[in-house]
């Protein structure tokens, strides 16, 4: 049995990974945690997340999903790696310094931790087909256009700054990041990235590459979070077997 605990239990995403966990053969759903305590989710209920270490030490699990906020998940990975416990880390929207602290928490700690803005599989096939196309169409103008629901706390979304980095690394020549335009903005050697927030909008993501006379554009639209729940649920149970260290989704899906 794959021993779960969940940080984030009561938020949307926190929810249906709980949901999902408490319908594997496999799993146990042994602690959930958010800043408010007291709901029952099956057959535990929610700490209080200052309660953190304790509930750790108590409820002894294999991994540690977290889906919380940026200024949160930097206290939760190092609860996590001081006791021991593995680490799936959906939360996006920290910064370089941040990561860096989370990355020397996992190392010191001496646990395994996937890390990924996006759990959906459909979103390894989508930054696959970026790197591709940006090598092939080396000179075209780049612009990413993400959408999300009016909830959401961060922008640009993390999936938007990983398609940036994907793109950026397939390129010979580097091209700098410009969030969104207003003025005088005239086009130079970067990548335009755009933040759509409205209604319930799960997550889109689209890439333009607009040439001299045509373009391309690529497309990944989540229909549901279960396409997220469902890959962190997979990471929960890959990442248990692991060798300590730092993984992310492209480890997990290569062919
Ligand atoms: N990697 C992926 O595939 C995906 C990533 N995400 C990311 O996951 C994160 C969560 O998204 P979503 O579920 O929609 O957000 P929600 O706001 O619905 O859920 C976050 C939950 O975490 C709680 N929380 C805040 N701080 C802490 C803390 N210190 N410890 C424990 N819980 C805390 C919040 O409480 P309160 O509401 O009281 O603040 C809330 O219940 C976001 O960063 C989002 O971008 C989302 C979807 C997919
Ligand atoms: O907050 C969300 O909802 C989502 N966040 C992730 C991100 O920032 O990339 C992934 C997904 O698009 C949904």
């Amino acid at each position: 049995m794959v021993r779960v605990a969940i940080t984030g239990i009561n938020g949307r995403m926190g929810t249906m990974v709980s949901e999902m966990v408490l319908a594997q053969p496999d799993m146990e759903l042994v602690a959930g945690l958010d800043l408010k305590g007291g709901k029952q989710v099956g057959p535990i209920k929610v700490s209080d997340v200052k309660d953190i270490d304790s509930v750790l030490k108590a409820a002894k699990p294999d991994v540690l999903i977290d889906f919380t906020a940026a200024g949160a998940v930097v206290g939760n990975v190092k609860a996590a790696a001081a006791n021991g416990v593995n680490l799936v880390v959906g939360t996006t929207g920290f910064d370089e310094g941040r990561k860096a602290e989370m990355a020397e928490a996992i190392k010191a700690g001496k646990v395994a931790a996937i890390i990924s803005p996006n759990f959906s599989i459909g979103v390894q096939v989508f930054l696959k087909l970026l790197a591709q196309a940006a090598r092939d169409l080396e000179g075209c103008d780049i612009e990413i256009i993400e959408a999300h629901h009016n909830k959401k706390k961060d922008a640009p979304s993390g999936t938007a700054l990983k398609a940036a980095e994907v793109i950026s690394s397939a390129l010979s020549e580097k091209p700098r990041l410009v969030f969104g335009r207003e003025g005088v903005a005239p086009r130079g050697r970067e990548i335009g990235i755009h933040a759509i927030r409205g209604g319930d909008i799960v997550g889109d993501h689209t890439v333009l590459f607009a040439c001299e006379g045509e373009r391309i554009e690529i497309k990944h639209q989540a229909h549901s979070r279960s396409a997220f729940a469902a890959g962190a649920v997979k990471a929960a149970r890959w990442i248990v077997g692991q060798k300590p260290g730092l993984y992310s989704m492209g480890d997990m899906v290569k062919p």
